[in-house]
């Protein structure tokens, strides 16, 4: 079997009585969308915000393109190449699409010499970040402040963002979230090709896209998985349509 790139096994974490993350195990194998689906408060951002090392894990490992990653910072995290996309925050709204994505391939080169340079004049810098931007297609973008970027172009931005830093993963928390029904069309288009990049740990409650997209899906409920399985197996599983799925499998 081919080695996974992320491996998370017997993950647990609490908040006081409450066992948010319950013994989860889980891998993302190259090439593949795994989605992770459950109800509300089930545990998943909690989970992503352990896997991408913004919260601490009680016990339990995690492991990244073969090391243990579990007590690395999320910056640590970020420059091995696993790219948490749509994190507004990551974004400078008053820069331009470019010159975020510029900051972004300055952080994975960790060149500060750069600094001393007018930036907009390095040509070397100017060409990788337009070769990021047109790859997510908003180079006809690339000047504009990413305060007036749509939400759609945002996310778009953001992931030009992760290519910069050579992500090998992408772990994306309701990239659909706030989208009408053409973007979250335009962007399961986007993520569909993505996959050719890294592979994609998916937290979604678009049920469309994740049924469009995913090679396995796992159902978390109440911090456990319950299951794993491709979209057939998940959507025949009476516990899964018990807990969740109900109408929609
Ligand atoms: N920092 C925290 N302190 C205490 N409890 C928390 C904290 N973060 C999350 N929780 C609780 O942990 C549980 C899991 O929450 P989490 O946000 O991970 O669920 P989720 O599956 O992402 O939900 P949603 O689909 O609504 O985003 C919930 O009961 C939540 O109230």
């Amino acid at each position: 079997m081919v080695e996974p790139v992320l491996e998370i096994s017997n993950l647990v974490k609490n908040f006081g009585a409450l066992r948010a993350t319950d013994g989860v195990t889980l891998d993302l194998r190259p090439g593949e969308i795994h989605a992770l689906i459950g109800p509300n408060g089930a545990g998943k951002s909690t989970l992503i915000h352990q896997i991408c090392g913004t919260l601490r894990q009680d016990s339990g490992t995690i492991r990244f393109a073969g090391r243990d990653i579990g007590a690395q910072t999320g910056a640590e995290r970020a420059r091995l190449g696993l790219g948490r996309t749509f994190q507004v925050s990551s974004i400078a709204p008053e820069f331009s699409a470019l010159r975020n994505v510029m900051l972004a391939v300055q952080a994975k080169q960790g060149s500060s010499f750069r600094f001393f340079k007018p930036v907009m004049r390095d040509r070397g810098l100017v060409d990788t970040a337009m070769t990021m931007l047109e790859r997510v297609g908003l180079t006809a973008r690339a000047r504009i402040p990413a305060a007036e970027l749509s939400h759609g172009e945002r996310r778009q931005l953001e992931i030009a963002m992760a290519l910069a830093l050579r992500s090998q993963a992408f772990l994306l928390d309701e990239p659909m979230a706030g989208m009408g029904p053409e973007g979250s069309k335009s962007l399961t288009r986007f993520l569909d090709t993505l996959r050719r990049e890294a592979p994609i740990l998916l937290v979604e409650h678009d049920m469309d896209a994740v049924f469009a997209l995913a090679d396995r899906i796992s159902v978390l409920v109440y911090g456990r998985i319950i299951a794993t399985g491709t979209v057939e197996e998940i959507r025949r599983d009476p516990a899964v349509r018990a807990a969740y799925l109900g109408d929609h499998a």
